[in-house]
């Protein structure tokens, strides 16, 4: 019988860490990456680690009873709290990712209020949505400074509305998607970052104009959504 030797988890988030510096996404220590282990444990990066050159020393081991463990005394990230309450919240998540890239950014601004619609795009099958000209949403949280309030608030809004996408926002900050396995995780990050670039990109040369997008007019949308014409002509009024 062939043995197997299962592959330790932190292999795995090493790669996809040093892979998504390679496309901004995690500059100058930026983001941070989980996995949930068996015993319920997880392994995050260490807090302020370039997330390019990551090793096997640089990740804490939280424990359910909140007990923590690293080979060098590492603190883990900052935002452990926020992977800690979407394990609680969504039992089939294995993996969890959050990354600071200049497009989740620009369109957290796209919208004043606290969702952000978007465009019925074939990508979104990726993240398990099958229906003709879907209308989905990505909740976008303010980004308090106090990330245990960050936390609060994540657990609060999806213990009233049940998440449609495994994503979120923080607004001017980065995304964080959930998934029930790390290779998962990493392509729905990939995959909202496209849809997030073509955003921005549908933006830049006026599409938006004629786009419903989640049903929602462009129009009601922050002033960053709104289309590049308009503000020109709204600009020319002043
Ligand atoms: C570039 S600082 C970014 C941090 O404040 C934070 O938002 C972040 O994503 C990384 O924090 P970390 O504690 O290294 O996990
Ligand atoms: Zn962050």
């Amino acid at each position: 019988m062939i043995q197997q030797t299962l592959a330790d988890p932190r292999l795995e988030l090493i790669a996809t860490a040093h892979d998504f510096y390679q496309q901004g996404w995690m500059v100058g220590t930026a983001g941070n990456l989980s996995v949930l282990l068996p015993d319920g444990s997880f392994w995050i990066t260490a807090s302020g680690r370039s997330k390019g050159e990551l090793s096997l020393n640089d990740f804490v081991r939280i424990y359910p009873d909140g007990k923590q463990d690293s080979s060098n005394n590492l603190k883990p990230s900052a935002e452990t709290a926020i992977h800690q309450v979407l394990y609680t919240l969504f039992p089939q998540a294995k993996a969890c990712y959050h990354i600071h890239s200049v497009e989740a950014n620009l369109v957290s601004r796209f919208v004043t209020g606290d969702s952000l619609p978007l465009p019925p795009l074939e990508m979104l099958k990726g993240l398990g949505i099958y229906q003709e000209n879907p209308h989905c949403l990505i909740p976008i949280f303010t980004n308090h400074l106090q990330v245990s309030q960050i936390a609060t608030d994540i657990q609060q809004r999806f213990t009233i509305t049940p998440a449609q996408l495994p994503v979120l926002l923080i607004r001017d900050h980065g995304v964080t998607v959930w998934a029930p396995s790390p290779e998962s995780a990493r392509n729905y990050i990939e995959l909202v970052e496209y849809i997030f670039r073509y955003m921005v990109a549908a933006w830049g040369v006026g599409i938006g104009e004629m786009g419903r997008w989640g049903g929602r007019e462009m129009g009601e949308m922050g002033e960053m959504g709104k289309t590049r014409e308009t503000r020109e002509i709204r600009e020319m009024g002043r």
